[in-house]
């Protein structure tokens, strides 16, 4: 899409070298990607007080892509997808939209987005399922009549079309949760920003909606940016995990070039004999990763690759201890995150119950 050279009023100015410099960078061969986030950084408050909640962040996002925003409760995600949809103006950096860059004009940057917030959208609940998707849609600009037939494929695939014209108040949390996602999509966006979107739900519910996302995803060609501190959400749903802590990305790579990059083998080892001092001298020969006091028996997890499974193993001998149980542990994307941080991203979480 060839951009016009206007400025933030919309007025028109004149060229520059960021200009070149940006032509440069958008090579006319291949399209540009959904999303492009060059240098964000986004500070709130002054003094003591200040908070750098989005601290310069650049990532890409290929379109038809599905990628996730992981990290613990006030990492950045919301504010960094705010700053994206233009909602939170940055102090710094740029925001590029399918090519346009959103400083250069929000209305055709941001003419195909839509967006999720904090677990939900605003439904009418006095509306009723179809009510609200063609409400949205209308809000869009999109003549609802034009899209019907998609509104009753959304309907379909979220298992709603029973619900079709049942206000919303009426409906179960998981439901309203799915209500709001069919509303998202039902203009048409091509780049969707899902905030959270399990939160609140119990565990049957994520579930659903995390298959039906994933599904809907592939058979719609969406471009998905979904953040979450629920790495189950971003494991089942995504092709790419961003992660972010206080405000930066700490990773940044495929799912499984993520759980294949912890070239750490891990190994629990449970036993009734793992008591203080036991568990003190494996921390001089090995790096103990977590000790679970209140298992029964109690349990232990090492890093213990390749030839150092039998150092660890005399250890145990040597120190008495009688194992009850020895095994691998699989990484998941929290110990991705562990290793990179120090934290895990669901430690301060809310919501979710899974
Ligand atoms: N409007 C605001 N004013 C002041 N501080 C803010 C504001 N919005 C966010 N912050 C702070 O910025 C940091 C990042 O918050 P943000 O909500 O982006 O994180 P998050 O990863 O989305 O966390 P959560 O899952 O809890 O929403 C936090 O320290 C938060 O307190």
């Amino acid at each position: 899409m060839a951009r016009s050279a206007t400025s933030a009023r919309g007025g028109p100015r004149e060229r520059d070298d960021t200009d070149a410099a940006r032509d440069e960078s958008t090579p006319e061969r291949s399209p540009p990607p959904a999303l492009a986030v060059e240098g964000l950084t986004k500070r709130f408050g002054d003094g003591d007080d200040a908070v750098t909640a989005v601290d310069d962040v650049s990532l890409t996002v290929e379109r038809g892509s599905v990628v996730g925003l992981l990290g613990p409760n006030g990492a950045g995600k919301t504010t960094l997808i705010k700053c994206a949809l233009g909602i939170v103006i940055p102090d710094a950096g740029s925001v590029r939209v399918f090519g346009t860059d959103v400083r250069d004009g929000r209305r055709a940057a941001y003419a195909d987005v839509d967006a999720m917030l904090e677990g939900a959208r605003n439904d009418y609940w006095r509306l009723t399922v179809r009510e609200n998707l063609r409400y949205f849609a209308t809000i869009s600009g999109v003549d609802p009549d034009s899209v019907a037939a998609r509104h009753d494929r959304l309907l379909d695939r979220l298992d709603l079309a029973d619900k079709a014209d049942t206000p919303v108040r009426d409906l179960s949390r998981g439901m309203k949760q799915k209500v709001s996602l069919a509303s998202v999509l039902a203009g048409g966006a091509e780049l969707v920003f899902l905030d959270e979107p399990t939160l609140g739900l119990d565990v049957e519910s994520a579930r659903t909606l995390r298959a039906e996302l994933r599904r809907l995803a592939a058979e719609e060609g969406l471009t998905i940016v979904v953040s979450s501190h629920d790495m189950t959400t971003i494991e089942a749903v995504c092709d790419r995990v961003v992660m972010l802590s206080n405000g930066r990305v700490v990773a940044d790579d495929t799912v499984e070039a993520l759980l294949g990059g912890t070239d750490r083998d891990v190994v629990r080892v449970a036993s009734p004999d793992l008591d203080r001092e036991t568990v003190a001298g494996l921390r001089e020969a090995f790096e103990v990763v977590d000790v679970d006091r209140d298992a029964h028996p109690p349990a232990v997890t090492v890093v213990a690759g390749g030839d150092r499974i039998y150092d660890l193993t005399d250890a145990l001998r040597a120190a008495g201890v009688t194992v009850s149980d020895i095994r691998t542990v699989q990484p998941d994307l929290e110990d991705v995150f562990l290793d990179r941080t120090g934290t895990v991203p669901s430690a301060a979480a809310g919501g979710e119950s899974s």
